[in-house]
């Protein structure tokens, strides 16, 4: 009787593969890092085969800590950073280019050109998304322009296209050997090809990014009963298991945060920041610069929707100022630094680097920081860091009250920078709303583990899921609002400096 479900969570830093039982706890996790490749300003890669060798690796740390073997485990859940574009031989499975990451913005001249006719909102009533570098639909007719032998190896039916997910499940049943090649409903309408009420390509988004529908992956559901394949026997989890739950990370995050209903919402701290509200089963199209995007499709029953404010940098802050200014030896140093002055001495940092994302999507934007004076020092430097993500979520939380009118109650974090304390107070203080984190934080995992749960019968239903949900620490907003305001307003100017540098 399988004991585990296993969750891989292929992240833009790492991989991990982790082992739940059915209590939602994680029984052994293993973790590895791939390199991060800037060929130029602006292009970031990743080879795919790394990272399909790193997450080979992961599985069997995690099977081996915890003793298993292929019997113990119900099924096996894929979350995935999302966006970043892969293309690999079918023959071969062999990537051919580097993947293109989310954040890179070698397609910004593009997206210029696609937004002349029609404007950043061109596409967002069918897509829920603004015309932007972020999404992969340009990222693939970049390739397709731009790598020697694609676009006919392509047509041929020789060269596929698939977000990590895709990548992933396609080698764990099979690869070459008829690998399932499939996609989720949360990854595919971050194509900026999929139509988000029909769930299905769009011909007329596929014309605009000359993609050719022979190279497209399958769309699913989130999670499938019937399953897309089983793991190889060959493969890394030495057995075959049914590949059954898929999602994008953020969207994982709703569900391992348990975001079931309207008006529930999390937020996850990693590389980069992403808050979704949930927003039922009718897409909600933005006015105030967030992303429609999917929550979930849970097999059969109708999709759900949800609202983004999606932030670029985040924790890859903290990691700049740890490798670049070499300021701190581990991120989590970041917080003494951080308490070693009361406030940020009127210090801001706008972290531009890949533009600026939700609510502004300007690609023009770089980072800044201001206000320095002769007594400002790492401490208020530090502090800026950290506040630049909690203003960033404050902007978005702006907008969703703006876009629906949301009254939030309590905002649900995860992700590995939530567990800076010095943070979440301080994002509890600007929000004015109560910050709740989780017992388990791995969320993005665990929401992908549930997904596959659901599909096997491993759960039966979201009410089970709901009761494995517990909180461990609530902050409470402190600080006057006249304090909030004040902060903001100069949050604010600093943004306003960071636009326009890039020309
Ligand atoms: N205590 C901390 N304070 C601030 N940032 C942190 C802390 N711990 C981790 N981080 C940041 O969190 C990020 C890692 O979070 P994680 O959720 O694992 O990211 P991802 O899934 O995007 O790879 C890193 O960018 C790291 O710098
Ligand atoms: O790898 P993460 O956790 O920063 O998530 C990346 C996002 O999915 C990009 O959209």
């Amino acid at each position: 009787m399988p004991r585990l479900i296993a969750a891989i969570d292929q992240g833009t830093t790492s991989s991990r593969c982790i082992l739940f039982d059915a209590s939602g706890s994680p029984v052994s996790v293993s973790q590895l890092e791939h390199r991060q490749i800037y060929p130029r300003p602006g292009w970031v890669e990743h080879d795919a085969l790394e990272i399909w060798r790193r997450v080979s690796d992961v599985i069997h740390g995690a099977m081996s800590r915890a003793n298993a073997t292929a019997a113990d485990i119900a099924g096996v859940g894929i979350t995935n950073q999302r966006e970043t574009t892969v293309v690999w031989d079918r023959r071969t499975g062999l990537p051919l280019t580097h993947a293109i990451v989310w954040q890179d913005t070698r397609t910004r001249d593009l997206c210029n050109e696609l937004s002349a006719d029609g404007g950043q909102n061109r596409f967002r009533q069918q897509t829920g998304l603004p015309m932007a570098t972020y999404f992969s639909g340009p990222k693939l007719r970049w390739m397709l322009e731009n790598v020697d032998g694609l676009r006919d190896a392509a047509e041929q039916g020789d060269a596929l296209f698939g977000t990590i997910d895709s990548w992933l499940i396609w080698h764990l049943t099979g690869g070459p050997d008829g690998g399932a090649h499939v996609t989720d409903v949360t990854n595919a309408g971050r194509t900026m090809l999929m139509d988000l009420a029909s769930l299905d390509w769009d011909d007329e988004l596929l014309k605009v990014m000359r993609v050719p529908r022979q190279m497209l992956p399958r769309i699913v559901p989130s999670l499938d009963r019937a399953s897309w394949g089983m793991t190889r026997r060959d493969g890394p989890f030495g057995g075959e298991i049914p590949v059954c739950g898929c999602l994008g990370d953020q969207h994982a995050a709703m569900l391992g945060q348990t975001c079931f209903t309207p008006g529930e919402s999390k937020n996850t701290y990693g590389t980069g920041c992403f808050m979704l509200l949930h927003t039922g089963e009718k897409p909600v199209v933005s006015t105030r610069g967030l992303l429609t995007t999917l929550a979930y499709k849970l097999g059969d029953e109708p999709a759900c929707y949800a609202l983004e404010g999606s932030v670029a940098v985040a924790g890859s802050l903290v990691q700049w100022v740890r490798d670049n200014l070499g300021m701190i030896a581990d991120s989590t140093e970041i917080e003494s630094l951080a308490r070693s002055v009361p406030d940020n001495g009127d210090v801001y940092f706008v972290p531009a680097f890949a533009g600026l994302f939700a609510p502004h999507w300007r690609s023009d934007a770089r980072g800044t920081i201001v206000g320095l004076t002769g007594f400002a020092n790492k401490g208020h430097i530090a502090r800026a860091v950290l506040e630049a993500t909690a203003f960033q979520t404050l902007d978005v939380l702006d907008a969703m009250r703006q876009d629906c009118g949301l009254d939030l109650k309590v905002l649900r974090v995860d992700g590995g920078m939530a567990a800076n304390e010095l943070l979440m107070q301080f994002q509890a203080d600007l929000l004015g709303v109560p910050v709740v984190r989780p017992v388990v934080t791995e969320t993005t995992a665990l929401g992908a583990a549930y997904a596959a749960g659901l599909a096997t019968g491993f759960w039966k239903n979201t009410d089970d899921l709901q009761r494995n949900w517990r909180a461990a620490k609530q902050w409470e907003p402190q600080m006057k609002s006249s304090d909030r305001r004040r902060l903001h307003e100069r949050w604010k100017q600093a943004v306003e400096r960071s636009l326009g540098w890039e020309r």
